[in-house]
């Protein structure tokens, strides 16, 4: 049975970071960010749902949407923000289990064809029978199906502090989006795995070797 490993955490928490290790290891990702910004363009599933609701004004001078507008107007007045999940919810929802559905199906033709691989080289077959999906509101929205839930932990004083680097904002501009999000707290209690992310990116590395293994030795 192929795994699925839901991966979460809050805005800036280092989800990205774990990814790209993991598919430096050569594991499949699928990533709900990357989705809906696919979802957006505009020959995607959500572009004009967002036109009609929110307006014209919402594009940029490519007459792609204006993602910084639609995030300071989302992020600064929670009814717009419920508005926006009102109208992409069940798309993006229903997007990320067929990606799911799909690569689970692509694996397990692999793993037939890969017997001998699982017996003489558990690691390397082992990205063939793990997938992960990475989605940030994955407890807020509460998405269902995961054989387990990884959640990436960093304390607020470095999330406000590693946001305000990355995205260039001021500390209300982080604090708002960190806000709109459940707190770190609460996301402990629906989480298996805690990957602790205020030390280096080796440590983070080191912790989901750990885990990995451990699946692995499981199966
Ligand atoms: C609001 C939008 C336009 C902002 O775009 P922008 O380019 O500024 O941000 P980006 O998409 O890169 O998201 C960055 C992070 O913001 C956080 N975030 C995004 N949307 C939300 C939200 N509605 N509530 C809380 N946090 C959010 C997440 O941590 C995400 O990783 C966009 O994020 C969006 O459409 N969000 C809704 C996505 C959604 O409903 N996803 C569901 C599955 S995760
Ligand atoms: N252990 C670490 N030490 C220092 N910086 C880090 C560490 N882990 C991640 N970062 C940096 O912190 C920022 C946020 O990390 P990352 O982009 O992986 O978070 P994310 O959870 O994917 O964010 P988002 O929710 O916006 O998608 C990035 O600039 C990243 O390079």
């Amino acid at each position: 049975m192929i795994k699925v490993i839901g991966l979460t955490g809050g805005i800036a928490s280092g989800k990205s970071t774990v990814v790209d290790f993991l598919i430096s290891e050569g594991y499949q990702v699928i990533d709900a960010d990357k989705v809906v910004r696919q979802l957006q363009e505009p020959d995607g599933k959500l572009f004009n749902a967002i036109m009609e609701t929110f307006g014209s004004d919402f594009t940029d001078e490519n007459g792609k949407l204006n993602r910084a507008k639609l995030s300071a107007l989302v992020f600064s007045d929670p009814n717009q923000r419920q508005k926006l999940s009102n109208l992409q919810d069940e798309i993006i929802r229903k997007e990320l289990y067929a990606r799911r559905d799909q690569l689970i199906k692509e694996l397990g033709e692999k793993s037939v064809s890969n017997k001998v691989d699982a017996e003489e080289q558990p690691k390397k077959s082992s990205v063939n029978q793990i997938i992960f999906m990475d989605i940030p509101l994955l407890l807020e929205y509460h998405y269902e199906g995961f054989d387990e839930i990884w959640l990436v932990a960093i304390p607020e004083n470095l999330q406000i502090e590693r946001l305000m680097a990355r995205n260039s904002f001021t500390e209300e501009e982080a604090k708002k989006r960190i806000s709109s999000q459940m707190s770190l707290s609460e996301k402990k209690k629906y989480a298996d795995i805690i990957l602790d992310n205020s030390g280096t990116i080796d440590t983070l590395k080191k912790q989901i070797q750990q885990e990995l293994a451990r699946i692995i030795k499981e199966k």
